[in-house]
């Protein structure tokens, strides 16, 4: 039988790309998004698309009420980690507030399987590299906090009513569907590889590059991209993983690569020089941060399909010059 999956933020970047990939391998998909960040054209026109919020428990419950739905997977929140520290109240009410109203509204209606957004940022700065699952959790800012509360939250309702859970730590989402039909397309951008093909477009002036004097080879922070298909994969490999395991899996290629070989990459694959600014660091971003990806691998049997940053720059460079949004 054809299973529907409800897409929380399923108009946003990661969303829209999981949704595309859900619908290729026969799931029916149910997009729910209040549009504040998403985008109408980025949800694949096979889905049904219901405007409905995390913090109107109506909107939530009238979902489950209508349709049969076998598993969430659950990426609406905000993420601008900046924002966080200036207005806390903000990230706790959508992301933890409008987490547990979801939660509320699946049990009251007997689902229990969900597959959700975590991050890297749970970990806070790195006491060893690659970080594997059992690093320590300890994040720094509001924004990984209040991702951390909720996978705690899994685990309690786990026990107490049943849940099954996977949360994925994703490192760094870069890269655009390989077809050109939907992107990267935040507002405002904050990510790294956007910015650097928009200052080689001539959108901005230049790339501000935060800190070289890091302790990296060559002074620049080090980060784990990985492509969105490949990370949307993943999410279907969860969704089909549950009950039979919950609990964390990093989400990272395994690779660091740094700001200044992100810059070469990207003049590599446009033909084009970025016009670049070294400037000082950015608060709060650790010098190293990259995965050790064994668990995804022997847990959900899954392989990153991307394996170098000119590849994943390829298709980001290719919807920035074609952008549909
Ligand atoms: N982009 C990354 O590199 C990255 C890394 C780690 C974790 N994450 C997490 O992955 C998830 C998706 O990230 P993204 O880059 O696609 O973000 P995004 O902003 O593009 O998508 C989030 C979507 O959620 C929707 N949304 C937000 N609050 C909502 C609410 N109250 N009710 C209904 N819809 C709401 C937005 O409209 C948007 O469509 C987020 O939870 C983010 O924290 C992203
Ligand atoms: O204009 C810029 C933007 C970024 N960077 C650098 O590029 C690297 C990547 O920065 P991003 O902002 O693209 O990504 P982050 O590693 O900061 O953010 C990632 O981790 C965060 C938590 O730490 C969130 O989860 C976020 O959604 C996810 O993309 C960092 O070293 C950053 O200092 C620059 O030099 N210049």
């Amino acid at each position: 039988m054809t299973k529907t999956v409800l897409v929380m933020g399923g108009a946003g970047y990661i969303g829209s790309h999981t949704v595309k990939h859900l619908l290729d391998n026969g799931y029916r998909v149910i997009v729910a998004d209040n549009l504040v960040y998403g985008h109408l054209e980025a949800i694949d026109k096979r889905a049904a698309f219901i405007h409905a919020d995390l913090l109107n428990s109506a909107s939530l419950y009238a979902i489950f009420n209508r349709h049969e739905i076998h598993a969430v997977i659950h990426f609406a929140a905000f993420a601008y980690v900046g924002e966080s520290v200036q207005d806390p109240q903000k990230y706790y009410l959508n992301n933890v507030v409008g987490t547990i109203n979801l939660l509320n509204a699946m049990l009251a209606n007997n689902v229990k399987n969900i597959v959700f957004s975590s991050t890297c940022a749970t970990y806070g700065e790195p006491n060893y590299i690659p970080i594997d699952e059992k690093h320590p959790q300890s994040p720094i800012n509001p924004y990984g906090k209040s991702k951390l509360m909720i996978e705690q939250i899994f685990a309690d309702y786990e026990k107490a009513y049943g849940l099954n859970h996977i949360s994925l730590r994703y490192f760094n989402a870069a890269g655009c569907s390989a077809d050109g039909e939907i992107g990267e397309s935040h507002t405002p951008e904050t990510h790294l590889i956007p910015l650097v093909l928009k200052a080689i477009k001539g959108e901005r002036d230049s790339i501000h590059v935060f800190g070289t004097d890091y302790d990296t080879p060559d002074g620049t922070c080090i980060r784990d991209y990985i492509h969105i298909e490949d990370l949307a994969a993943a999410h279907r490999l969860a969704l089909e993983k549950l009950p039979e395991y919950c609990g964390c899996i990093n989400l990272g290629t395994g690779t660091g690569t740094s700001v200044k070989e992100i810059i070469f990459a990207a003049e590599k694959v446009s033909g084009k020089k970025c016009p670049t600014v070294y400037a000082e660091r950015r608060a709060g971003d650790p010098a190293k941060l990259f995965a050790d990806n064994t668990k995804a691998k022997e847990i959900l049997g899954w392989q990153p399909h991307y394996a170098s940053i000119e590849e994943i720059i390829t298709t980001a460079w290719n919807w920035e010059t074609n952008r549909k949004f």
